[in-house]
């Protein structure tokens, strides 16, 4: 058994997440999540960070000054998980370090994905080895680079008889289906497009506060379908896998442009979350047999009661979980995920499924920082 630290802050952008992971040496064995914990990034960061991701030029010393403050900001995040639980930074077997995306561009012609981070840093600051940087050896054998959880989700949840659909309602939200075991479905893996970053970013522009809790605003308005059916007109949605998508597609300015001006805000609102319902559903739908699948939801969106609803009316018939069942929260698996990528790679095994991403092959991902 080792213990392993997950890292993850996502296209959300509200804080980091780090999550205390024991692992087995037998592959066979499921990782078991013993505690996680979430330091929210703050205002100062979140602003920064935010800005990196918008501009079309970036300063140096901006890259530098945000990397440095990240960082320590992830080491706190260690810090308080490993004082929770008493435990010295040598009993950790390595931090899995996700970063902070920047910025995706699988489709450039000269495709890339940049995560913020300084593995470097984390590793003087904590003590504890490091393994970041899991993107880009999947980019450079062709692949998408992302979603990369659908193998971890593969450990994690594939049952003996039931088809498993895995859906992470983050900033983005992406799908996993799971055939059972022995069948000769393969794994898939995509995002689907928003989940909840233009829910958030329309709320904070017209209310107080970074969030629709529960999506009680969005549940007062009206859906606007003339906006909607615009909104779901978009490209990306009818794109077959591999695919992967962030920000830098999926924005306010996006919506505006499909704005007619007209629109009350809380329509808008309640328009926004039921084209994260139809988009999510109408990707799940061709995975759905009927009576034999389940779906198993994480990430933030869970808790937004009024989604979920609207998510469940969109596919009747399906069994919703959550992933307690399975031990897990639903707000760490992206943080567990990373934590148990950390694992693979000290072992030299593949992190990536190269049916989800497009990859040639499986490669071993990420770097190794000493202590
Ligand atoms: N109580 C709540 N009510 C409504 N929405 C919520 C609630 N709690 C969380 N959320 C939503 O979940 C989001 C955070 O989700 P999560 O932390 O899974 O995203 P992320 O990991 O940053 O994104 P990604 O998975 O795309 O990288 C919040 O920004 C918010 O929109
Ligand atoms: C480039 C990038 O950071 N992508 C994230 C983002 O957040 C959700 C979705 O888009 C997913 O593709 C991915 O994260 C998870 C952890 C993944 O790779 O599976």
């Amino acid at each position: 058994m080792a213990l392993f630290v997950g890292l993850m802050s996502g296209t959300s952008l509200d804080g980091i997440d780090a999550a205390l992971v024991e692992i087995a040496d037998e592959a066979a064995q499921r990782p078991r999540l013993i505690d996680a914990l979430c330091l929210p990034l703050g205002i100062e960061l979140r602003k920064a960070l935010l800005e990196l991701t918008q501009a079309s030029q970036v300063s140096f010393a901006a890259l530098g000054a945000t990397e440095s403050a990240f960082c320590d900001h992830q080491a706190e995040a260690v810090r308080q998980l490993l004082c929770r639980h008493d435990l010295p930074p040598e009993a950790i077997a390595a931090i899995g370090s996700h970063g902070q995306t920047i910025e995706h561009a699988p489709y450039a012609d000269a495709p890339f994905t940049y995560q913020l981070d300084n593995p470097s840093r984390l590793a003087e600051l904590t003590g504890c080895q490091v393994v970041a940087d899991f993107r880009r050896r999947d980019m450079a054998a062709g692949g998408q680079a992302a979603p990369l959880a659908p193998i971890f989700h593969q450990a994690l949840f594939t049952d003996t008889t039931r088809t498993r659909l895995i859906l992470n309602l983050g900033g983005i939200a992406n799908l996993t289906r799971l055939g059972p075991i022995g069948s000769s479905l393969p794994v898939i893996g995509f995002d689907t497009g928003p989940a909840n970053l233009l829910i958030d970013a329309w709320h904070v522009r017209h209310r107080q506060g970074p969030i629709d809790e529960d999506g009680r605003w969005a549940a007062s308005g009206r859906i606007d379908e003339a906006l909607l059916e615009r909104l779901l007109e978009e490209p990306y949605f009818d794109l077959t896998p591999p695919k992967s998508t962030g920000r830098e597609q999926f924005h306010l300015g996006w919506v505006e442009n499909r704005l007619r001006g007209n629109e009350a805000a809380v329509d808008v609102q309640a328009t926004l979350v039921e084209l994260t319902a139809m988009s999510v559903a109408q990707a799940a739908r061709g995975f759905v047999e009927s009576l034999n699948t389940d779906l198993i939801v994480c990430g933030g969106g869970a808790r937004n009661g009024h989604l979920m609803q609207r998510l469940a009316a969109h596919l009747p018939g399906v069994s919703v979980l959550g992933c307690e069942a399975f031990g897990w929260s639903a707000d760490w698996l992206e943080a567990g995920a990373f934590a148990w990528l950390a694992w693979r790679r000290i072992h030299r095994m593949p992190g990536n499924l190269p049916e989800v991403t497009g990859a040639s092959g499986p490669r071993v991902l990420g770097g190794i920082y000493a202590p």
